[in-house]
């Protein structure tokens, strides 16, 4: 229904069409729930964000990967209760095949190391960005899709994995214009959380179900997180325990309460000590509470969040050593994490540090007349192999095309008209200064 005046005939956002009996039907635009689609200008606010991503992995020397976004449900089936494996956009497929749409990316980033197996040396770096969905009720009104820049380490076992990953983040967010009064770097451990468990001799299996409930810390109020801890089977002393230690927000406290030979204790001092080298120190802080909500996870966690407390975490990751053999592999030390595209655009809006990304292009290239169509082409194609953006107007009036120029931001206006072709030659107008020339159309440029 989009007429010549190209714009479209109908009011609102649905458009009437006959189906093939001919029958009146009205086509739903919009897309699937909880989906958005990127017109131009939305798309260009993504890509300058994407190549931002892309920007700081190359300057890690990360290598890019991808995968496809339907993967086999096999890979997301895990215990642990997590938000994100009981809300997965699953179905059977006409094989009969259980798959899904991705909730993560970090098991096909697995699934792939353990299939390249020998032909691949360690460390690995690795990073993509991708799309990740979830089927969550609409009664939230929240999005199921949104895209993941993850970075991921493989066969890199001691906390330089976590540095190098933390300065990649610091990267991106100095590359937007985020300094580290607006934005922090929370930091811990999960053998902080096993080194309590072991103080109350609690069973190793409950571990991964334990962080998945005090990852709720700060959403579920504190009589909720124990009331879930307690139905694990923990007694109320060693619930009292955790949620003590959790609260800790000094390395040096946690020394005292853990003593100082505790493995977590060391990481995260090391940790702190290459803060110091990177030059990043200002942007971490130690939190016990930060769990993350990941059942794999087995050391350092982070998660950076913006210190005015409104927004949810904006990236997050961990060290996950043990979930390759949980895809029946031999284990890879491996850290990673994951930052989507919604809330970095939040906080950007807020910080007013959204860029101007107005349309912009090279040249317009304009037949005064039908007849000089044909030497226009060949001007807009000369311009374009040199690398020129240039957009052939044609079968406009000149009026419209000098509006035109003005809206895409064009650099020039080439107008080619009958008696300057004759000799060879095209009048150019140079749009920010008014300027404007004749010049010989073989040598444009
Ligand atoms: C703020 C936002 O859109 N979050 C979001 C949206 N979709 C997802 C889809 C899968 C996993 C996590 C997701 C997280």
């Amino acid at each position: 229904c989009v007429s010549s005046s190209s714009t479209l005939t109908h009011g609102g956002d649905s458009s009437t069409s006959t189906s093939s009996d001919g029958a009146l039907g009205v086509v739903d635009l919009n897309p699937p729930r909880g989906t958005r689609d990127f017109p131009p200008e939305e798309m260009r606010l993504r890509t300058w964000l994407f190549d931002n991503f892309r920007e700081v992995s190359r300057t890690m020397a990360f290598e890019e990967v991808d995968f496809p976004v339907l993967e086999s449900e096999a890979l997301f089936i895990r215990k642990a209760g997590e938000e994100i494996t009981q809300q997965l956009y699953n179905f059977e497929d006409k094989g009969g095949r259980r798959v899904v749409l991705r909730p993560e990316i970090t098991p096909s980033l697995a699934r792939l190391v353990i299939k390249q197996g020998k032909s691949v040396s360690l460390p690995l770096k690795w990073f993509t960005i991708g799309q990740c969905w979830r089927y969550e009720r609409m009664t939230r009104g929240r999005r199921r899709e949104h895209y993941q820049w993850n970075m991921d380490i493989f066969g890199m076992p001691k906390v330089r994995a976590e540095a190098e990953l933390i300065q990649a983040i610091v990267l991106l967010f100095e590359r937007l214009g985020i300094t580290s009064s607006d934005v922090g770097i929370r930091l811990s451990s999960r053998k902080v959380l096993q080194a309590v468990l072991n103080m109350y001799s609690i069973p190793e299996h409950l571990f991964t179900q334990v962080c998945v409930i005090v990852d709720k810390l700060g959403k579920l109020s504190r009589e909720e997180i124990e009331k879930e801890l307690i139905s694990t089977g923990l007694s109320s002393e060693a619930v009292q325990g955790i949620i003590e230690v959790l609260s800790l927000k000094s390395l040096s406290r946690l020394e005292e309460v853990l003593g100082s030979d505790v493995e977590a204790v060391a990481d995260l001092k090391k940790l702190f000590s290459f803060a110091e080298q990177y030059g990043y120190a200002d942007w971490i802080c130690f939190d016990a509470s930060v769990v993350r909500g990941l059942a794999y996870y087995t050391g350092v966690v982070f998660e950076a969040f913006d210190r005015k407390g409104e927004l949810r975490a904006i990236c997050g990751g961990g060290r996950y050593d043990r979930l390759l053999s949980t895809f029946g592999s031999e284990d890879v030390p491996a850290c990673g994490f994951g930052f989507g595209d919604a809330v970095i655009v939040e906080l950007l809006k807020e910080k007013g540090l959204l860029p101007d990304l107005s349309r912009q292009i090279d040249d317009i290239v304009f037949p005064l007349d039908e007849e000089l169509e044909g030497p226009a082409s060949s001007v807009a194609s000369s311009l374009r192999k040199k690398g020129r953006s240039v957009d052939l107007a044609e079968d406009k009036r000149l009026k419209w095309v000098f509006k035109h120029a003005e809206r895409i931001n064009a650099s020039r206006l080439i107008l080619v008209g009958k008696s300057e072709w004759e000799r060879g030659m095209v009048r150019v107008k140079i749009l920010s200064t008014r300027e404007e020339f004749e010049v010989k159309a073989c040598d444009l440029e």
